[in-house]
């Protein structure tokens, strides 16, 4: 079959964008891992599916699976950000702020004057059941585990505290983390160091695509994570490799992100 898609990037998170309100979406796993391939397919971190919706008030259906694993996932953050700026670009709609359903929530997009794109992104979830998160019976059971919060963002956390986000084992300690049958879902793994109050850097292993420039729900995770330890004020600045995100949360509700969403270019790939 002959597939049209849009590739983007947000901060460096880079996705294949599928318009399904034109053409269906009937792709298995091994497609879309064929996509999400750097040298048999397109290459991406995710793939992000657009899908019309005939539900009141909800403008589009959102979609996305991990471009290592072929995986449905509930969340991508960055990738909301690029979500809006493709249903504007490709005229889905005229709407500077869009609602959209994932599998497990509803999401508020907000495109702002200047191109960047402020996502109303839910609350965070600490309940361990719904992570999911099964923690050690004794504190200290699982060392890996001393010092790491947990928590989900529509989709699963572990953050850790790290004095330099360049020299931490990121690549060794993110799948090892990610494999603990803590996680009966798996888990992304954020490495965040605190500069000061309002501002950090992070590294993020993600599950199903390893370490990514940048990780959108993992950025929101980090900074609850440091306000609830007391590291950080409301608003956060916080520089992943390939882009900087601005987080807010106000101890309570909803976490908004905001930060970039690009076109890298259109294409179309024969799978
Ligand atoms: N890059 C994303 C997160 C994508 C999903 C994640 N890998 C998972 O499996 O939960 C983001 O920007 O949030």
């Amino acid at each position: 079959m002959q597939l049209s898609f849009t590739k983007m990037q947000g901060a460096g998170n880079d996705f294949v964008v599928i318009d399904a309100t034109r053409q269906p979406f009937e792709l298995g796993p091994a497609q879309l891992r064929r996509l999400g391939d750097r040298r048999f397919g397109v290459g991406c971190d995710q793939v992000l599916v657009v899908e019309a919706s005939t539900e009141p008030g909800i403008d589009f259906r959102y979609r996305i699976f991990n471009g290592a694993d072929g995986a449905e996932v509930e969340h991508c953050g960055n990738g909301a950000r690029c979500f809006v700026r493709f249903v504007r670009d490709k005229g889905l709609t005229e709407k500077d702020v869009v609602r959209v359903r994932t599998v497990n929530a509803v999401l508020t997009l907000a495109l702002a004057a200047d191109g960047r794109v402020r996502v109303d992104m839910g609350p965070p979830v600490f309940e361990a059941a719904r992570v999911p998160y099964v923690p050690p019976a004794l504190p200290g059971d699982e060392p890996l585990l001393n010092d790491v919060a947990v928590l989900s963002m529509g989709n699963p956390h572990a953050v850790l505290r790290v004095v330099d986000v360049d020299t931490a084992p990121v690549e060794t300690l993110g799948p090892r983390i990610q494999a603990l049958p803590a996680f009966p879902q798996g888990v992304n793994v954020g490495f965040v160091q605190v500069l000061d109050r309002g501002h950090a850097r992070i590294r993020v292993y993600e599950r199903g695509a390893g370490e990514t420039l940048a990780c959108g729900t993992g950025t929101c995770a980090a900074v609850v994570a440091g306000i609830r330890a007391g590291w950080f004020d409301a608003a956060v600045e916080v520089q992943a490799r390939g882009g900087l995100l601005r987080i807010e949360w106000d101890g309570q509700g909803s976490v908004f992100m905001t930060g970039p969403a690009e076109t890298v270019f259109d294409g179309v790939i024969q799978l």
